[in-house]
């Protein structure tokens, strides 16, 4: 079904380009175990997600590229592990027959300091340490992937500006002496953890350059990032420190269409106020034995479709073309 304007519409006709999804693989070759709330985590078993969700992208045969959200190992993995279980877990991407983007997310850096990671993840590194880009897939449609650890207590040698700055920030919000605990901390200040992060402002003059540009070529944007940028998709623990901020530059423009997200590990979906989708997808670590939470993402000029296989919800994401 072809649109006035000559792009594709819908589902029924073919869409422009498909893309494989999955997030939170956090693999370690380490037994079973439990989040700090009790959900059931299976650290081996991710790895089975991830080689069942590149076999399906390969059989498709019409996936253009894939994305994971962050996460690639887990923080408990042993750290004499954790070079190696970051090569094979990239190892098992690239068995996938097109480029696979990553983005860091807390466990990468819980592993790795993000000089070591960035290389290993292939993620453009322009200056040596900077974890957010940009590419477009087909002329109509960009997609930016955010570095939701720019501003972080977690990646950065101990005494950088930045390490500095994010604990400045910690203690100003977060009264209690183990920075990853929410406890007395009421609503949307719940995100106020050392587990999150927050977009620097060099990155946010580089995401308003982009969106501006994307704009003016009259392109859609797909904004990623490990941590959630809207309430309504997540709860309020893993939310970027400066979601807010970031959704004020976002919502100036027209153009940015759909936001995905990891780090929620049990997913969300919401629409914001600005008619902007946010889609968190279901993490692959929390995965029993068995089942399944990866999927692959069709785009058309109007709509992404979500197609989810088992715990991964498929979902029809429709906007405004314009
Ligand atoms: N509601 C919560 C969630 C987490 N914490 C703290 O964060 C650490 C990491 O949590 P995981 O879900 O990855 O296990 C955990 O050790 C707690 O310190 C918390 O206090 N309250
Ligand atoms: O993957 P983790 O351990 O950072 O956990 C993220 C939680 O789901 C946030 O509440």
């Amino acid at each position: 079904m072809g649109s006035a304007n000559g792009l594709t519409n819908g589902r029924g006709g073919h869409p422009l380009f498909s893309f494989g999804v999955i997030t939170d693989v956090q693999y370690a070759d380490i037994p079973n175990g439990h989040s700090f709330l009790g959900v059931p985590r299976f650290y081996r078993h991710s790895m089975l997600v991830l080689q069942r969700a590149v076999k399906s992208w390969n059989n498709n045969k019409n996936l253009n590229f894939a994305i994971h959200f962050g996460d690639i190992v887990d923080g408990k993995c042993p750290k004499d592990q954790s070079l190696n279980a970051v090569k094979k877990v990239v190892g098992e991407f690239e068995n996938f027959k097109g480029p696979v983007y990553h983005m860091i997310g807390n466990h990468c850096l819980y592993n790795l300091p993000r000089d070591k990671l960035l290389p290993l993840l292939k993620i453009p590194n322009l200056d040596g340490s900077r974890a957010y880009y940009e590419f477009s897939p087909a002329p109509g449609y960009r997609f930016v992937l955010l570095d939701g650890y720019d501003i972080s207590a977690i990646g950065w040698p101990h005494d950088h500006p930045k390490t500095l700055e994010a604990l400045k920030f910690l203690r100003e919000r977060n009264p209690n002496s183990d920075k990853n605990s929410p406890n007395g901390l009421e609503g949307l200040d719940r995100r106020f953890l050392m587990f999150n992060g927050a977009v620097g402002e060099e990155q946010m003059e580089w995401l308003d350059s982009v969106l501006r540009d994307a704009t003016n070529m009259k392109q859609k944007v797909v904004v990623c990032c490990h941590l959630p940028l809207d309430p309504g998709a997540s709860s309020q623990e893993p939310l970027l420190w400066n979601y807010d901020e970031v959704m004020d530059v976002i919502h100036r423009y027209d153009c940015v269409k759909v936001c995905l997200a990891g780090h929620d590990h049990e997913g969300g979906h919401s629409i914001d106020s600005h008619g902007i989708h946010h889609r968190v997808l279901e993490a692959a670590l929390e995965c029993p034995p068995g089942t399944d939470a990866f999927g692959y993402i069709e785009v058309y000029d109007n709509m992404l479709s979500l197609v989810g296989t088992d715990r991964m919800k498929s979902t029809n994401i429709h906007f405004n073309p314009y």
